[in-house]
């Protein structure tokens, strides 16, 4: 084994020890509840398709209440919008084997039992998901969450409690400490979760200026502590670009830190199978734990760690955001099963989300490298006028403002999906070169390359 991973893995069992004492995981009920026949088996028959159906456009083509009626003569209390706005980049949301898994299981079950994953709420459908995602993101074991923000959260309260647990005094003392180095652009769950872990004294947190490696590398070089963690989003939410994951993973070489990411945007996004960034780079055995969430591409709502068998039972025992709270409804479980199916077996939604990405690139002159695009336009005046344009023209792009981003990096926020078409782009594009001052050149300059 990876001798970074067995440190972890050491501690964590040190941990689990003390948690563990009498014997707590041993008395978990392991609920299974009563297998439907086979008409109504919410998992039977997960149906997918070589092309896109009318079903896709669901909730792109949606109407808004039209701002304008009874201020304006003539003008309709609704207007027709397509959305350019959602996380929903394979539109599974609306996919026919998703509706059809979460009606079934509603049918068969209702909302399935209504109590923590600790105590009856984690059911045999719930274990079955969690296998998936740990065979999808090629980890031994995962764990399931009420949401992406949870998944964070639980993951930093486990990882916290290992300073905690094996301290010899009654707080951790500089020496026992975690350090966790964590992008200036990580996600508010993970900087949430980094806050209760300071104020915990369990970590000591250093924020390195967002992809910074060289800043990165000298932090680590610096740090005396041994437990160290490298703490990154992989695609970011409101930049929409990558963090250096090769890079990142030649420095866990050089420090022999512990490598967390949160793929909430990569996972069914990136990779071959859909199994997130580390896939796309083969270098899943370098990323410890693996954070994603299921309301994004997998069009649901939940979210998950994907870990070491050793891991998992740390954070079932000391992940608070996980223990203190109801298990997901079974419904919205079965839908995830069915979506993440669906995403492994309908590659094609992949390759046409990626193809909208290079479309929009080649007609303006911003480089887009993932489906979500950020066009900062300065004040929250200017980025919320240029909404209302985009509006006015069909399109549903929303206006980024604090405390999302800092109030001079207003933006607009394009997202792409799978079931966008060409023709969605070029009209897009038409609509943002009116508004967005960086591409007013770019567009004309291809406008005129194509005459
Ligand atoms: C990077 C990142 N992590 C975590 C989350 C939280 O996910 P969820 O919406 O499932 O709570 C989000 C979504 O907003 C996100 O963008």
């Amino acid at each position: 084994m990876d001798p970074i991973a067995a440190m972890w893995d050491e501690l964590t069992v040190r941990a689990v020890a003390i948690v563990d004492k009498h014997n707590y995981f041993s008395h978990l009920p392991k609920i299974c509840v009563p297998k439907p026949c086979p008409a109504e088996d919410p998992l039977a028959d997960i149906e997918t398709f070589d092309g896109p159906g009318p079903w896709d456009r669901t909730l792109l083509d949606v109407e808004v209440e039209n701002p304008l009626a009874g201020v304006a003569e003539g003008e309709p209390p609704r207007k027709k919008v397509i959305i350019f706005s959602g996380n929903d980049y394979l539109n599974l949301s609306s996919h026919p084997a998703v509706r059809k898994a979460t009606a079934k299981a509603a049918l068969a079950y209702g909302m399935g039992p209504r109590a923590s994953s600790m105590i009856s709420g984690h059911t045999n459908y719930h274990r079955l998901l969690e296998d998936t995602l740990a065979e999808l993101t090629k980890k031994e074991a995962c764990v399931i969450t009420t949401t992406g923000f949870a998944a964070n959260n639980a993951f930093l309260a486990a990882l916290g409690s290992i300073a905690s647990l094996t301290c010899v005094g009654k707080r951790p003392a500089k020496h026992e400490k975690i350090a966790i180095f964590s992008d200036g652009l990580n996600h508010a769950s993970i900087i949430d979760g980094l806050r209760l872990v300071v104020a915990h004294q369990e970590a000591d947190v250093f924020v390195y200026r967002h992809n910074d490696m060289k800043q990165l590398d000298e932090l680590l070089s610096k740090c005396q502590v041994e437990k160290k963690v490298v703490y990154t989003d992989s695609l970011f939410s409101m930049e929409g670009d990558f963090a250096p994951l090769l890079e990142l993973v030649e420095l866990r070489k050089k420090h022999g830190f512990l490598f967390v990411i949160d793929d909430a945007h990569t996972t069914l996004v990136c990779g071959k199978n859909g199994g997130g960034i580390a896939e796309v780079y083969g270098v899943e055995d370098q990323v410890d734990i693996c954070i994603g969430t299921l309301s994004k591409a997998p069009g649901c709502l939940g979210g998950f760690i994907a870990c070491s068998k050793k891991w998992e039972r740390l954070i079932r025992g000391r992940g608070r955001p996980y223990i203190f709270t109801t298990a997901c409804p079974l419904p919205v479980v079965a839908a995830c099963y069915a979506a993440v199916t669906v995403a492994k077996k309908e590659e094609w939604r992949r390759q046409a989300m990626w193809s909208r990405v290079r479309e929009f690139s080649a007609l303006t002159n911003y480089p887009a490298s993932s489906p979500i695009i950020s066009l900062v336009v300065g004040t929250e005046e200017a980025a919320l006028n240029a909404s209302k344009h985009m509006l006015e023209c069909g399109f549903h792009v929303t206006a980024i403002r604090t405390p999302a981003v800092p109030p001079n990096a207003c933006r607009l926020r394009v997202t792409l999906t799978a079931a966008h078409t060409t023709e969605d782009i070029r009209r897009l594009v038409a609509a943002l070169s009116h508004c967005i001052p960086a591409l007013q050149q770019g567009a004309s300059d291809q406008a005129s390359a194509k005459l």
